[in-house]
């Protein structure tokens, strides 16, 4: 027990905790730096989805635009190894969850999956991590719903039309008993279009939800 903390306590001098928005060190159990803190303004944005073939209207909730500090954060998070920025996305998008969608009791939240050979080449599917990280913020139970049975290409690489069309048919439910009649939260890390979204929400009621809400970390102003 004692090793552990002196490990843990040089490990903090080899590696201080840093800033998730401009890599300043920070104190350890800060998340972000007093600069960044005061200077990063929590929104309230809301993308508004119509489901293709049910014609269902689905809501994402973000409490950030993609820009500015939020889309290096975010970068770093998804593509450079940063999993641990999960935890600091994790509070505010929780509470946000509880603001917009106060009457709504989840039974579990779960997450837009990558392809397996993805999930490889990066080492994790950073939905994934943020869905739990807010599962342990929002006590609610993390479930593994959703695969990805196509290799399509990637979201952020395509037109606003390609989007829509890239992600049609690559989602299947895992397991239909798991997810009938239940209310759940969808998490991913970015929203543009809402082709993704709405794609993976359509299958999740297709497979049986009886209500489908989304999250994610950004909004992309389109
Ligand atoms: O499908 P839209 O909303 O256009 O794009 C967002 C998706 O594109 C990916 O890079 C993000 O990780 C997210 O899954």
């Amino acid at each position: 027990m004692k090793n552990k903390g002196i490990f843990a306590a040089v490990l903090n001098m080899i590696f201080p905790p840093r800033c998730a928005f401009c890599g300043e060190v920070i104190l350890s159990g800060e998340k972000a730096c007093g600069k960044c803190s005061k200077e990063i303004k929590t929104l309230n944005l809301t993308k508004r989805m119509v489901l293709p073939n049910l014609g269902k209207t689905v809501f994402c909730v973000s409490p950030f635009a993609y820009e500015y500090k939020i889309r290096v954060s975010l970068i770093q998070f998804k593509f450079y190894g940063r999993r641990d920025f999960a935890d600091v996305y994790a509070e505010t998008m929780a509470a946000l969850v509880q603001k917009q969608f106060p009457e709504i009791s989840f039974d579990f939240l779960t997450s837009v999956p990558i392809s397996p050979k993805r999930k490889q080449g990066r080492g994790y599917n950073q939905s994934e991590l943020l869905a739990k990280a807010i599962s342990k913020c929002a006590f609610l139970p993390y479930n593994e719903c959703l695969i990805k049975i196509k290799e399509n290409r990637e979201q952020h690489k395509l037109t606003e039309k390609e989007r829509r069309t890239n992600v049609l048919g690559v989602y299947q439910v895992i397991n239909k008993e798991k997810i009938a009649g239940k209310k759940i939260l969808l998490i991913d890390d970015i929203v543009t279009t809402g082709a993704t979204l709405s794609e993976c929400a359509e299958t999740l009621y297709q497979g049986g939800a009886e209500f489908v809400a989304c999250a994610a970390v950004a909004q992309v102003p389109l």
